[in-house]
């Protein structure tokens, strides 16, 4: 678990405050969410998201993660609607995971860890870039999605098939031509606070949107996440796993839910 000090992979969220004091801060993610103490707002929007498969780029190993990047200089892959003023571009999507299937998402549910958890991060336009926005309060824009252990997800398939092509740190290849809202669950219902990134540099820029409904992922597809490593080409093979932060302290935040 990414509590131990130090790793082939550098330290882990315990150590983080001492290179970014903000990880203690006010709006840190992710959070356990309780249904129950959620307040349903009715002046919520529906998500609105409108993304065009021609604008997939390119899938990375980043050495702590793996991402599938976007053009993000025209608005043709947009979030508009649910709790967001403005319009926010698709730039990647990434995961979080598990050695085992008993933990691996960052946001929990009722204390529940799912095996895996979809992050698709916008930012907003209303900035000139992504690096510009990510230090805003309201900059960026992450769609969390859970995944739940089930029936292989064909969707899923395509970008999983890629991860042979970028098994160590920093290596990439092309990925075009793919639909992230395939993706997506039949439900867009959410939950909405405001939080972070979850990983360093932690920027309190991010208003969170976590669907309630889950995708479904096979053990044999949670495998292949397993097969990605952490360390570069010719270190010592280190198995990219546990590459979640867990719950932080909600420091008296509302979550608020788009449904009733
Ligand atoms: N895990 S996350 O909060 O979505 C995130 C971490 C770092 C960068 C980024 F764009 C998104
Ligand atoms: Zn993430």
């Amino acid at each position: 678990f990414l509590h131990f000090a130090n790793s082939s992979h550098g330290p882990g969220p315990d150590k983080w405050a001492d290179d970014y004091p903000v990880a203690n801060g006010p709006r840190q993610s992710p959070i356990n969410i309780v249904p129950k103490e959620a307040l349903y707002d009715s002046a919520l929007k529906p998500l609105k998201l409108k993304y065009d498969a021609s604008n997939a780029k390119g899938i990375l190993n980043n050495g702590h993660s793996f991402q599938v990047d976007f053009v993000d200089d025209i608005d043709s892959s947009t979030l508009t609607g649910g709790p967001i003023s403005g319009t926010y571009r698709l730039r990647q999507f990434h995961f979080h995971w598990g050695a085992s299937n008993d933990r691996g998402s960052e946001h929990t549910v009722n204390g529940i860890k799912f095996p895996c958890e979809l992050h698709l991060v916008h930012w907003n336009t209303k900035y000139p870039s992504f690096g510009e926005a990510a230090s805003q309060p309201d900059g960026l824009a992450v769609v969390g999605v859970f995944l739940k252990i089930g029936a292989a997800n064909p969707r899923l398939q395509k970008v999983l098939d890629a991860l042979d092509a970028i098994r160590t740190k920093g290596k990439q290849t092309t990925f075009p031509n793919f639909d992230a809202k395939t993706l997506l669950p039949t439900s867009l219902d959410y939950w909405t606070y405001d939080g972070s990134l979850t990983t360093p540099p932690l920027l309190e820029s991010v208003t969170w949107i976590v669907l309630k409904e889950p995708i479904s992922v096979s053990p044999a597809q949670m495998d292949k996440f397993r097969s990605l490593l952490f360390t570069g080409e010719g270190d010592a093979p280190c198995c990219m796993v546990d590459n979640y932060r867990p719950p932080q302290p909600l420091k008296g935040r509302l979550v608020r839910a788009s449904f009733k």
